[in-house]
């Protein structure tokens, strides 16, 4: 184990310790009536507008903070990243998930290989096949256009492509290229969840994209193999040549599983599983829902962006994408949206001891961003949830971290979060809140009579709710409303609580593209100055080697009647009211239900 410097050790750090009990001191209130400071806290990058003015922060802290990236070698560690050096130490990888959005003359290598040429090779496949499945040139075994795809993949080869896809389904041009065609994702190992994914699908119609980087997760191979038997029960082996393809970076076990090499579709192991919306996994699903031609557009729109033309940009995903990845390498940090994001969340995990960030977007569209979040920012702490990229209770060089690190993320679409988790962040506990405004809805809807539209009295509440937990409301205002002295303590509100405001200019694919990139830069820098490995997941294999051992047990019980041994007395018992309830469980049930 290594003994390198923790960033706890540095002055800097030191120097925000002593700078808390200042901050503790100063209400938002009176923060927010410094009309500098809130001009200082506003930061405008390519149509999107961040205020973080209502962070317990002041001027100073931001600069305390800025010295605290320099401490930590910020800088350094995104060129090392861009510059495609092995920063995931623990497993000897690259990690270059923006090469997936360059366009295809850049060069970005990684061991001195340019991986631009290949990412786009399979760009160009996915092009061809995705054109060739919406035109009907490529037909199911029994001669019909496939019009249904189920991709099957489960945490990063299942959360960003169903956040995009959620967030892409109302965007008035996305619904018009995917009239008549459905896109489902079928993660959970829940059979229940296959009976909902293919319940009114007909396989002759049906395309099914098996999502693996591995192609071992025992979840995503086991609904593999369901579909694949509803798919040749009902029209025969042969058919799965037609109506299965897979996304993975291990192709030989892809022709194991039985599909045509032809029709797998790379990635590599640079691209870790949480940052991989932007290769094969979610664009191939992606491509065959809402066509390639928004990729394609992208291409040469980022190429227009490089050269300033910015007036020709087409708006796209992964161009939307690019554009944040070119800002975070190149901004300075005061004007750096990721980097300011990460920063504060370092500022309120580590130094204010709030663990949790509530992530809250004024839009229904994006009600699949939490979840997708969730899954690259949860934390392990002493006694908390783990997840993946920063949730990790060592450094880098494995040395136990001896303050806070990580985030417990949640979050709702706004306004329906208000009916039901927000009377906590009011007047329990304090959670720091991403607030996501968009200025113009896909879905505009405004009623004659109304006093405002539809997205108005959403946007209402947008504007409403981060000024009331910054403010609160004093006992004395209570009075002086004349509310009943018993009910004032009931309705006091403390105040104090820290927000910041993403506004979006729209919900278009490129905006959608630019707050993916955001959130997945921020995690970074949060890796970054936390000394952490953001990028490698160790947390999550042992609870996949006890489930084996329990899958074995299960077996070995049902098939040869073996007693349940070698756990302990509480899952020995579960286990046998389990094994003894379900007994009369058909043993060699029909694969799938009739009503599927
Ligand atoms: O794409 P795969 O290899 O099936 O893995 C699925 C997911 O499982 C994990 O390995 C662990 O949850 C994630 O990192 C990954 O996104």
């Amino acid at each position: 184990m290594a003994s390198s410097t923790l960033i706890c050790d540095t002055e800097q750090w030191k120097d925000l310790k002593a700078h808390v009990d200042d901050i503790k001191k100063t209400h938002l209130r009176e923060l927010m009536s410094d009309t500098q400071r809130c001009n200082s806290m506003m930061v405008e990058f390519d149509g999107i507008l961040l205020d973080y003015s209502r962070q317990c922060a002041t001027l100073e802290t931001m600069d305390k903070l800025f010295k605290l990236a320099e401490a930590a070698g910020l800088k350094g560690k995104i060129n090392r990243m861009f510059n495609g050096e092995r920063i995931n130490s623990t497993e000897n990888r690259c990690v270059l998930h923006v090469a997936l959005r360059a366009p295809r003359d850049a060069v970005i290598n990684c061991d001195g290989k340019n991986t631009v040429p290949d990412v786009w090779q399979v760009l160009d496949k996915i092009r061809e096949f995705s054109e060739r499945v919406r035109s009907g040139s490529w037909v199911g075994a029994t001669g019909k256009p496939l019009k249904d795809v189920v991709a099957i993949g489960i945490g990063g080869s299942f959360l960003g492509p169903l956040f995009v896809h959620t967030a892409l389904q109302t965007d008035p041009e996305a619904s018009e290229f995917a009239r008549g065609r459905q896109l489902r994702f079928l993660a959970n190992v829940d059979p229940i969840d296959v009976a909902r994914n293919i319940t009114g699908l007909n396989p002759e119609t049906t395309l099914v994209v098996v999502v693996s980087k591995t192609f071992t997760t025992a979840e995503t191979m086991l609904n593999a193999r369901t579909i694949r038997e509803w798919i040749s029960s009902a029209l025969g082996p042969e058919a799965v040549a037609k109506h299965m393809v897979a996304v993975s970076t291990n192709l030989t076990l892809v022709e194991q599983f039985g599909i045509d090499p032809n029709n797998a579709f790379a990635f590599w192991d640079w691209v870790g599983g949480r940052y991989s919306v932007c290769s094969a996994v979610g664009v191939l699903p992606l491509s065959l829902q809402y066509g390639f031609s928004v990729v394609e557009k992208y291409r040469l729109s980022y190429f227009l962006v490089s050269f300033g033309k910015t007036d020709a940009v087409d708006t796209r995903f992964l161009q939307g994408a690019s554009s944040i990845d070119k800002h975070f390498y190149s901004a300075p940090f005061d004007k750096n949206i990721p980097v300011l994001l990460g920063l504060l969340s370092i500022w309120n995990v580590s130094f204010l001891g709030h663990p949790a960030r509530a992530i809250l977007p004024y839009s229904q569209a994006l009600e699949k961003l939490a979840p997708h979040i969730q899954q690259a920012c949860y934390h392990l702490f002493a006694s908390f949830v783990s997840m993946e990229s920063n949730g990790k209770g060592v450094s880098i060089d494995g040395v136990p971290l001896p303050y806070e690190s990580g985030e417990i993320d949640f979050g709702e679409p706004g306004t329906n979060g208000q009916h039901s988790f927000y009377q906590l962040i009011h007047q329990g506990r304090v959670v720091p809140c991403d607030f996501i405004g968009v200025v113009k809805s896909q879905q505009p809807v405004y009623l004659k009579g109304e006093v405002v539209s539809n997205h108005d009295e959403l946007m209402s509440n947008f504007f409403a709710q981060p000024d009331a937990l910054a403010y609160g409301k004093t006992p004395q205002q209570l009075q002086h409303e004349n509310v009943p002295h018993h009910l004032i303590p009931h309705k006091t509100f403390p105040g104090n609580r820290p927000s910041l405001s993403l506004l979006l200019p729209s919900l278009s694919a490129y905006n959608i593209g630019q707050l993916l990139a955001m959130y997945e830069h921020r995690i970074a820098v949060e890796g970054f100055i936390w000394g952490i490995n953001s990028f490698d997941q160790w947390g999550v294999e042992l609870g996949k080697s006890l489930a084996s051992q329990v899958r074995k047990q299960l077996h070995a019980s049902r098939k040869k009647g073996e007693p349940v041994e070698g756990f302990n007395f509480s899952t020995t018992t579960m286990m046998k009211r389990y094994l003894e309830g379900s007994a009369d469980v058909p043993q060699d049930p029909p694969t799938l239900l009739p009503h599927m």
